[in-house]
């Protein structure tokens, strides 16, 4: 199984860009990790809320194969332990799934369209981070989720 982890909008933030780097490094060991950005709508000013949604949402739904299984990160999705998204890693990839996409919206979060499309939303916490925030977020959980898989030590109760 692939992962991809689809993100709109890049981040200047050099820091954060190190950091995700670091843990989509670690992650490579595990799984073929594919990290895709979703350039920036040009002229969002001139767009409603719903407009730019819907524009985002055609890019993400343009990037999927068929066969690909649409999962969105959003705060109102499922909860998860660790231990409990490594045993929901461990399902898919028995599943003999290709690939995962897992995607972050944009600022506004998602458009119908993509909600109809996708098969699951898993959320990081009830809380809302920013779009970029998210990226580290879910690169490190993919790899502590691995290392629990593997029984590396990573991860402590
Ligand atoms: C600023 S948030 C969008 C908030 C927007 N009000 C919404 O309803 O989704 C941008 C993106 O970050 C991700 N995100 C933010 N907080 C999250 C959380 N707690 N769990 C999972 N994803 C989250 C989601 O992909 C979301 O679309």
């Amino acid at each position: 199984m692939k992962i991809k982890l689809l993100a709109i909008g890049k981040t200047d933030n050099k820091n954060l860009i190190k950091l995700i780097d670091e843990y989509q490094n670690r992650l490579k060991h595990y799984i073929k990790f594919e990290l895709e950005i979703i350039p920036d709508i040009k002229n969002v000013k001139n767009l409603s809320e719903i407009q730019q949604k819907e524009k985002e949402g055609e890019l993400i739904l343009s990037k999927l194969q068929n066969t690909d299984q649409l999962v969105l990160l959003d705060d109102k999705g499922k909860h998860f332990t660790s231990i409990e998204f490594s045993n929901y890693l461990q399902k898919k990839m028995n599943a003999g799934l290709k690939q995962l996409v897992l995607v972050i919206g944009g600022p506004y979060g998602f458009s119908d369209a993509v909600y109809q499309k996708s098969t699951g939303k898993i959320s990081l916490s009830k809380m809302t981070f920013s779009h970029q925030m998210i990226r580290l977020f879910i690169v490190e959980q993919l790899y502590r989720g691995f290392t629990i898989l593997k029984n590396e030590p990573y991860h402590h109760e």
